[in-house]
């Protein structure tokens, strides 16, 4: 029995002549807090698409829980405990932000009240309470990427795969979203994993942190390992070692 609940085997994924990924394993384990850095273009995205089915790896394989899921569907992953967010904004701007909850625990078809006391609790969670009636369409984005973050907990997931949750939020609302995060790995034994290029950010809230480049696995260790490695120095962190130019702007340092 494998000790991950998700993990990749060797995947591969091309769009034409650009290698996205290649060769990409990496594992979660159940209740850890993950980190996914590296400079644009590194695959970070692919590699989530790839986990949430959203796109078809050209080689290797998925495994949820040891399980081989790497043909089922977005909805079946889903369903089965492996929910995302997106970077862009994928918000209802007709619905309410409770609507939202409800919504994402439609199909499990449980009664009404208990649909809306689970809603009611994810909200009040997130600190979001205030805003349960109010249309998403208005929200600031910080506040729209919490009620993203909200939709996915609605149905409690196992795995968790985050793009970009911080970008756009204040201060106060990412010491809030980090709270939610380590809550739902502590209590929940949620799997998380986190695309975000704050690295203040990701290197206080994370476990353990994976660096891809070029599409393929540079590093992975602790958020202390991560920062010593002078590779991840040289291709993302931004502090080159003399000879090699970095292949991204030095990513923003606590904002
Ligand atoms: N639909 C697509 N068609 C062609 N090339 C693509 C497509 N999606 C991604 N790529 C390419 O694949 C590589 C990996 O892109 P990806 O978006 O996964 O990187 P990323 O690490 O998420 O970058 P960013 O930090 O900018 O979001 C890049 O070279 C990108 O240009």
């Amino acid at each position: 029995m494998t000790a991950y609940v998700l993990e990749t085997d060797a995947v591969g994924v091309r769009f034409g002549g650009v290698r996205a990924l290649h060769g990409v394993g990496i594992g979660l384990r159940p209740g850890e807090i993950c980190g996914l850095i590296g400079p644009n273009g590194a695959g970070k995205t692919t590699l989530f698409d790839v986990l949430s089915g959203i796109r078809r790896a050209d080689e290797g394989r998925i495994l949820l829980e040891g399980a081989d899921i790497t043909r089922r569907s977005p909805v079946w992953r889903a369903r089965h405990g492996v929910r995302r967010t997106f970077q862009r904004q994928q918000l209802f701007g007709q619905l309410t932000v409770r609507d939202h909850l409800l919504v994402a625990q439609e199909w499990r078809r449980g009664s009404g009240p208990a649909r809306r006391e689970r809603a009611a609790t994810v909200l009040r969670e997130c600190g979001l309470d205030a805003l349960a009636q109010t249309y998403a369409g208005g929200l600031p984005v910080g506040q729209g990427r919490m009620v993203e973050l909200a939709r996915a907990l609605a149905d409690p997931p196992r795995v968790l795969l985050l793009d970009e949750p911080a970008s756009g939020m204040p201060a106060g609302e990412r010491d809030r979203l980090a709270a939610v995060v380590r809550r739902l790995a502590a209590e929940q034994n949620c799997a998380v994993l986190l695309v975000e290029h704050n690295v203040t950010f990701v290197m206080e809230l994370c476990t353990r942190v994976v660096v891809l480049d070029l599409g393929e696995v540079l590093a992975e260790g602790t958020p202390a390992e991560v920062r010593a490695d002078p590779r991840v120095r040289d291709a993302y962190l931004g502090t080159p070692s003399p000879g090699r130019t970095p292949t991204a702007a030095p990513p923003a340092a606590g904002t």
